[in-house]
C-alpha cells in the first residue's frame, strides 16, 4: 500500500448491470448516495482514501449487441483494455439476486483465472445486503465458487493476495 502514496491509483469496478457500481462509486468520491441511470459508456470518479488517491473506472454492466457478433457481451468483458495500468479490481456481486449469481461467478472467475492480472488485488463486494433474503458472506462466497483465492488476511493493511477482503456492504 505504501507504495501508491503520492500516485494515482487505478482501479477498475466491475460487476454486472444494476450490481451498485455507480452508486459505489459516487459514494467514494463525495459521501453522496444518489440514483443513478444506467452507466453505457466508460466512466471514471477520483477520490481520495487516505494518502492514497484512487481514479475508479466504471465500464457499466450492460449488454453489448453488435451486428457483427450475436453473442451475449456484457460491457465488463472489455476490463482487459485497462489492466496495464490497473492496481486493483472491485468486483460487486449484488447479494439478494440469486438468478445473477451464476453470472457474477463465471465473469469473476475468469478475472481470478487469467494470467495477465495474476498479480493485481481482487476485492469482491457484496452489494445490497439491506435487502431482504440476501446472502450472507460464507454462503455468497460458495455462490461464487471463491473459497481456493481468499487470503487469510481480511484486512487490506496485510499482505495483498488474489482476494484480500470480503467485505459486505450495504
Ligand atoms: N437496496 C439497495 N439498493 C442499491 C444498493 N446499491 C445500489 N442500489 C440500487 O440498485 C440500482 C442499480 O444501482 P447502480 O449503482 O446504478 O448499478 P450499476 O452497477 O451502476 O448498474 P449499470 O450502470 O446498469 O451497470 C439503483 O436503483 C440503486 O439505487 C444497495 O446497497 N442497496
Ligand atoms: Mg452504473
Amino acid at each position: 500500500m505504501l507504495s501508491f502514496i503520492n500516485t494515482k491509483c487505478n482501479l477498475l469496478i466491475l460487476g454486472l448491470h444494476e450490481a451498485g457500481k455507480s452508486t459505489l462509486l459516487s459514494w467514494l468520491k463525495d459521501g453522496s448516495l444518489v440514483q443513478h441511470t444506467p452507466t453505457n459508456h466508460p466512466c471514471s470518479e477520483e477520490f481520495t482514501f487516505g494518502k492514497v488517491t484512487f481514479e475508479g473506472y466504471d465500464l457499466g454492466g450492460h449488454i453489448l449487441v453488435s451486428s457483427d457478433d450475436p453473442r451475449i457481451i456484457t460491457a465488463l468483458r472489455f476490463w482487459r483494455r485497462y489492466i496495464p495500468a490497473v492496481k486493483g479490481i472491485v468486483f460487486i456481486a449484488y447479494v439478494s439476486d440469486s438468478q445473477s449469481l451464476p453470472e457474477a461467478r463465471q465473469e469473476l472467475n475468469s478475472i481470478l483465472a487469467d494470467e495477465d492480472v495474476s498479480d493485481v488485488p481482487v476485492l469482491d463486494l457484496g452489494k445490497k445486503v439491506d435487502k431482504r433474503g440476501c446472502y450472507g458472506q460464507e454462503q455468497l462466497i460458495k455462490e461464487l465458487g471463491i473459497n481456493q483465492h481468499l487470503s487469510n488476511s481480511v484486512s487490506l493493511r496485510k499482505t495483498m493476495k488474489r482476494i484480500d477482503i470480503m467485505k459486505m456492504l450495504g
